[in-house]
């Protein structure tokens, strides 16, 4: 797997303490509220995992897969939900747990589909950010970083379903594109 990577852009001592700054950061937001966690499948798996441990409050956790149609390799924005939540979200505070927020069109479809569920409030918390998301009118209340435009892999995100156990967030050698 060394081979295709091109460099690492956070190693995995660096996301594992800004972990910590953002969970302390909810923690300081829902303290004393209820709060739910929704991860996205599947790119947010590792992120949920490690960040629901390294909150001291407690909260529940729940699960939505969604899938995104469009030509070619960009998010068209019209999404399909594969999997929906197990528990009804009236009257919660939502967390979105995500991997990366890239055109921002999928997170800004589920936003607008949770909050028409009624719940208390929904917020977004993301492991990386990539400029383009900025076009979009997303309210993102915790990032970890901020990127270049550049396609990533590690951390549960993947190319063509590899590289999601990579520890770390780094981009691949052109070799691996043009197979
Ligand atoms: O901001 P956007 O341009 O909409 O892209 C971001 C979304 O795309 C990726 O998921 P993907 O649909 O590839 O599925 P996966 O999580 O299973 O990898 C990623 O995990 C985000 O959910
Ligand atoms: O940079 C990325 N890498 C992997 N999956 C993605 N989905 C949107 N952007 C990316
Ligand atoms: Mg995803």
């Amino acid at each position: 797997m060394g081979q295709d990577l091109e460099k690492i852009l956070v190693t995995e001592e660096q996301i594992k303490a800004r972990q910590r700054e953002m969970a302390a950061e909810i923690d300081a937001t829902y303290a004393g509220k209820d709060l739910l966690l929704v991860g996205v499948l599947k790119g947010a798996v590792m992120v949920m995992a490690d960040l629901a441990r390294e909150l001291h409050n407690p909260c529940g956790m729940d699960w939505m897969a969604v899938s995104s149609y469009g030509a070619g390799t960009t998010s068209s924005g019209v999404v399909r939900i594969i999997k929906d939540l197990d528990c009804d979200i009236k009257d919660r505070n939502v967390l979105i747990v995500e991997d990366v927020i890239d055109s921002g069109l999928t997170l800004s479809w589920l936003v607008g589909n949770l909050k028409s569920r009624g719940p208390a409030s929904v917020e977004i918390c993301t492991m990386v950010r990539k400029p383009l998301a900025f076009d979009v009118e997303l309210d993102i209340s915790c990032v970890g970083f901020d990127l270049p435009n550049e396609f990533i892999v590690g951390y549960g995100l993947d190319y063509a379903e590899h590289y999601r156990n990579l520890p770390f967030i780094g981009t691949l050698a052109p070799h691996v594109y043009q197979g």
